[in-house]
This record gives C-alpha cells, sequence and structure tokens, in this order.
C-alpha cells in the first residue's frame, strides 16, 4: 500500500501561520510528487497527542507512521507524550516506528533548528527537484525536514536519526517523555517564574525578568550521574575523556536508580549550581542559542555504551571569582554569580564557545578561551541522572523543566532521569534530517 503522511497542523503554535504554511507550501509539494496525505488538525492542549494515539491504532504495528509536525517543539513533546501514555496503558507490544518531519511552524523551534542550523540548497532531482526549484531560499529551508523524508521514500533508511526520548521520574509518578530538554536551576526557573508573569507581560521580555529574578541564585542540590561510561568534554582535546571535574571518590559501582546494571557508574556532583542541562538530541533551544554544541561536533556513537545525554553544568562554588566575592557577604556573591552567568550566557550565543572557557589562573580571575585553567563550563555525556534537592526550604532548587513544562519534586524526593530503550529493536521515534 502507498504510504500516507500524517499532517498534525497546531493553528495555535508560533504565530499562528502554521495552517497556512501546511496549506500553500506543504500540500502543493506532496500533490506535486503524488504523495497521499491526511490532515489533522489540533483543538487544544494535548490534543497532538489523542491523535497520535488514533494514528497508532489506525495502522498495523510493523509498518511506520510518517508524520508531519506543523507547530513547535510542544506540539511534537504531545504527540510523542500520548503515544507513549497509551502504550503504558496497553499490553506492551512497543509503539511501532514513527518517523517525524518538522516543520519549524512554532516559536523556538529547537528541534528543528538544531536539525538544520543553516539555508542550504537541495540537490534533489526529479519531480521533488523541479518543485523546489520554484521555492524561495526560506521555504526550502523550513520544508528541509519534508524534502528528506521524501527522498527516504526511495530508500526508507535514509537521512533519518533516532530521537531519544529521555523519560523523568518524581516520586513514583508516571514517567514523564521529553524530546528536546530536562532542566533543573536556572532554566527551570526562567520558565516557572516567565509562566507567573504572563498575564502582565504577554511579550517575550519576561523571559528576561524571569532570567535577571534568577541569575545571581544558588540552586541547593546534588546529582548523580549514571552510565556505563560517563564522561566529560575537554576543551584541551576537544573531546570527551575521563571525568576530570568531579573526584575518583566520587565513584561507585552500585545505583539506587532502577535502570541500573552491575556496570554502570554513579559519579556525584555536589551542588550548588547555577545551571543543569540535558538534552539528547538539541543542541540549540532557539536558532543562536547553542546551548550543547558538542552534541554536533562530537555526535553520540557507538564508545558512549548506547543512547546518551549531554549535560551542561555550571557550579558557582568552582569559580574563583565567586568564591572571592564570599568575603563581601552574601549580596556581593549573587550578583558574582550572576555576572558570571551572563558572560558564559553571551558566549553560548557566539556558536557555542561557552564549553571552552577556562578560568584565567592570574588574579583578574576573568575568563579565557581553552586556557590552561579550571574549565568554567561542565559537559558531561552520560545515560541519566539523579537531581536531589538538599534544602527543602528552597522551592527554587525543586524545579524540573521538560520540555517547557514545569514540575516540583515534593520535599524529601528527587527525580530520576533514563533513556527510554528501544524496544523491541527498531521502534521509537526518529526524525528526518
Ligand atoms: N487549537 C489550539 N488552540 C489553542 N492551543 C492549542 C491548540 N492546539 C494545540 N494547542 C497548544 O499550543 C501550544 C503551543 O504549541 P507549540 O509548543 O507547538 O508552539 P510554540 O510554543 O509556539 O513553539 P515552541 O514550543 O517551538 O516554542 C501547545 O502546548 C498546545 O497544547
Amino acid at each position: 500500500m502507498a504510504p500516507v503522511f500524517h499532517v498534525i497542523v497546531n493553528p495555535a503554535a508560533g504565530h499562528g501561520q502554521a495552517a497556512d504554511f501546511v496549506r500553500a507550501k506543504v500540500e502543493p509539494l506532496l500533490k506535486h510528487c503524488q504523495i497521499a496525505y491526511k490532515i489533522h488538525q489540533t483543538s487544544g492542549v494535548k490534543d497532538a497527542g489523542r491523535i497520535g494515539q488514533e494514528i497508532q491504532n489506525s495502522i498495523p504495528l510493523e509498518e511506520p507512521r510518517l508524520v508531519i509536525v506543523a507547530g513547535g517543539d510542544g506540539t511534537a513533546h504531545e504527540l510523542i507524550e500520548g503515544i507513549l501514555d497509551q502504550s503504558s496503558a496497553g499490553d506492551d507490544q512497543g509503539i511501532g516506528t514513527w518517523r517525524l518531519a518538522i516543520l519549524p511552524c512554532g516559536t523556538a523551534n529547537a528541534l528543528f533548528h538544531s536539525l538544520f542550523p543553516d539555508s542550504h540548497r537541495h540537490d534533489s532531482v526529479g519531480e521533488l527537484g523541479q518543485h523546489l526549484a520554484t521555492l524561495t531560499n526560506e521555504d526550502e529551508h523550513q520544508l528541509s525536514s519534508l524534502t528528506s523524508a521524501i527522498e527516504s521514500l526511495k530508500a526508507p533508511q535514509t537521512n533519518v536519526l533516532p530521537l531519544p526520548i529521555t523519560l523523568t521520574t518524581i516520586a513514583s509518578q508516571k514517567r514523564i517523555p521529553t524530546h528536546i530538554v530536562l532542566s533543573t536551576s536556572l532554566h527551570a526557573s526562567i520558565l516557572h517564574d516567565s509562566e507567573a508573569l504572563r498575564e502582565t507581560m504577554p511579550g517575550i521580555e519576561r523571559f528576561k525578568v524571569a532570567a535577571s529574578q534568577n541569575m545571581s541564585v544558588a540552586f541547593k542540590a546534588d546529582a548523580v550521574l549514571r552510565g556505563t561510561r560517563v564522561r566529560q568534554y575537554s576543551p584541551k582535546t576537544k573531546s570527551f575523556i575521563e571525568p576530570f571535574t568531579i573526584s575518583d571518590a566520587s565513584i561507585s559501582a552500585s545505583s539506587s536508580s532502577s535502570s541500573s546494571s552491575s556496570s554502570t557508574k554513579e559519579w556525584v556532583v555536589p551542588g550548588p549550581f547555577s545551571y543543569f542541562l540535558s538534552t539528547t538530541t538539541a543542541n540549540r533551544l532557539e536558532q543562536a542559542f547553542v546551548v550543547a554544541p558538542t552534541l554536533s561536533l562530537l555526535p553520540p556513537g557507538s564508545e558512549d555504551g548506547g543512547p546518551s545525554m549531554d549535560i551542561i553544568i555550571i557550579r558557582p562554588g568552582r569559580d574563583p571569582s565567586v568564591i572571592a566575592a564570599q568575603d563581601q557577604g552574601e549580596e556581593a556573591t549573587g550578583k558574582m554569580r550572576a555576572k558570571r552567568l551572563g558572560e558564559i550566557a553571551g558566549n553560548i550565543y557566539k556558536n557555542g564557545s561557552h564549553v571552552n572557557l577556562t578560568f584565567a589562573r592570574d588574579e583578574s580571575g576573568s575568563l579565557e578561551h581553552g586556557g590552561e585553567g579550571e574549565v568554567a563550563v561542565e559537559v558531561f555525556r552520560a545515560q541519566g541522572f539523579d537531581w536531589i534537592p538538599t534544602d527543602t526550604s528552597h522551592q527554587a532548587s525543586h524545579y524540573v523543566c521538560a520540555d517547557g513544562d514545569i514540575h516540583v519534586i515534593p520535599s524529601g524526593e528527587r527525580a530520576i532521569v533514563e533513556l527510554m530503550d528501544r524496544h523491541p529493536a527498531g521502534h521509537g521515534f526518529f526524525v528526518w534530517k
């Protein structure tokens, strides 16, 4: 049977342009290439999940599900969540193979911009090539994932990348799936506080206000990284090597979490933290904010012992300038934490150069690129972690941001973060690149 593309359109994503884009750009392309499709329009929160379940039930498990997501990261998130919810509620035969073409019809479009950071003309031939030649560069760029999808119809295994799903468990509740970002500390607090500001500040300036409220905060928690081969990025070698900012004494061979096996090791990362963010696929959270450049520069491979996540950490207690400010009291220390984060964030916007920042060894304490001093930003590659708040009175240390949604860890509990198994083999989510 000829494949059918299911187009999920979120009319509320971004500036509300998804339906127009599909009508004007996607449908003509699919028609030109004589590809069958079905449009599904979302009607509100979590509706993409319901549509995913409907698609799931309409196709035999052994056939791939081909989906075009015309929305933002939230639409893809809800789709994935709906499919996994249904699968965990039923008899566990697996979820089948989901191949997603991503159209950047949302606001941040982190996944799309991570897959297609630059626009370039495709060298497609035939029907597809003829059609693309009539489009502007911008339209062609936005259709990049779909173009790959159409090309792969002739050679089904080409152009698809696995989309690893992170699963987070908080206090034995239902596991929360994410495909873009799982964070705590500054990133989670910005998302939390900006939501509270939405009514009074509908524009994106609320994110700036929320950031300035949280840049000086020290988030009180410990983290435990897990994996068969946890490694750390070194600006010196420009590669991942044995962790060097966490001491050997913190390695133990056992684990408290459900995903552990005898070969899984744990590495304790004592807090406090300014920044803590993990991601499996998105090297950037918006077009210019390249927070995890290692994902694209050093793509995870077989040496990582299976699927992995990159974890970006800033711990103010390691920063000589913050330590020096402690003599002047908490207010001065907070100001210095904020100043440093601002400097580091500026480098995130410079093509992700923050991962190469080091502390100068001299009195100045300034930040250098690839100097001899300690790294300012710690970047780990692991298979999971626990986030354990250590101060029950500090609410913000209990926030977890799961693809933009905020969850709060109850007092005395932790968040356990792991990667979903692709089981049975071949099942899972993939994106066309
Ligand atoms: N018909 C609808 N009316 C109102 N909201 C909707 C409708 N359909 C879906 N939604 C909601 O729209 C929200 C925003 O979608 P999405 O996250 O894809 O766009 P975005 O926030 O603009 O982009 P990004 O996540 O890339 O920044 C989703 O959380 C979803 O629950």
